[in-house]
């Protein structure tokens, strides 16, 4: 079974300043979507919204199950904001990583591992999943190192590895590789392309030769309008 998420006419303002204008696309096909833009084009408040962490002012953000032997389950959210709060179940099956946010004083393996507790796994299971996760992004040595104390890249692998580690159905990467070396960036980037034989990603950059390097399908967003796709 796979998600295909269908964003219809969204517009959204904040202080009464119009700050996406009747977006749609349908993320249907798998791989990785880059979405480009300016600074304050709008990207973020897009990708919040489709990862339901907001609302849209109008339209739809629409997430279809789809595969083997499942009805064509549509799930609706948009106008109500009482949805976002009863569909736990379809909140966790999609995922936002941003950049350096909700990182816990704590281990770099228990940053990882909250994800899964959360979701009441056993503690081999998790054991399990959090150090094959950390191997992936190169953070297999820091495992017992403090979060706080790490790189501004490796804070973002570990973003990364966090929103993997519960095997989301759809990955957001907000700006991946923000603030990040040269060297960092060629490891995320490795990582990124890695996971999208697992799951659909949909990512920020104002990176044009990022984009290039990434993506499967491009979206250009200005002023708020989706412009190219
Ligand atoms: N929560 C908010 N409250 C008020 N204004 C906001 C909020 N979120 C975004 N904005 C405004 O909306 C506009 C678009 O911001 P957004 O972060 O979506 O753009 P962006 O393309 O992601 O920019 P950047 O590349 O700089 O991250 C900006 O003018 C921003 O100040």
């Amino acid at each position: 079974m796979s998600l295909v998420l269908k964003v219809s006419n969204i517009s959204k303002s904040y202080n009464g300043k119009l700050v996406l204008k009747d977006c749609s696309y349908c993320f249907d096909m798998g791989g990785i979507y880059v979405l480009m833009g300016a600074n304050g084009s709008g990207k973020s408040t897009f990708l919040r919204i489709c990862a339901l962490l907001e609302e849209p002012d109008r339209g739809e953000v629409n997430y279809l199950s789809r595969g083997k032997g499942s009805p064509k389950n549509p799930m609706i959210f948009g106008g109500n904001s009482s949805v976002i709060k009863k569909d736990i179940n379809l909140r966790r099956r999609i995922t936002l990583v941003l950049p350096g946010i909700g990182i816990f004083n704590t281990t770099v393996f228990n940053n990882v591992a909250y994800g899964l507790r959360i979701r009441g796994l056993k503690s081999r299971e998790i054991r399990d999943r959090v150090d094959r996760v950390l191997d992936f992004v190169g953070l297999a040595h820091k495992r017992n190192q403090n979060a706080l104390t790490l790189s501004s890249g490796e804070m973002q692998r570990l973003g990364i590895a966090r929103a993997i580690v519960i095997e989301p159905e759809i990955l957001f990467l907000d700006e991946p590789t923000a603030s990040v070396d040269k060297e960092n960036t060629e490891i995320i980037e490795r990582i990124i392309l890695d996971m999208k034989s697992v799951s659909p990603i949909i990512i920020t950059t104002h990176d044009m030769t990022q984009a290039e390097r990434l993506a499967d399908s491009i979206l250009t967003m200005s002023e708020g309008r989706i412009t190219r796709a």
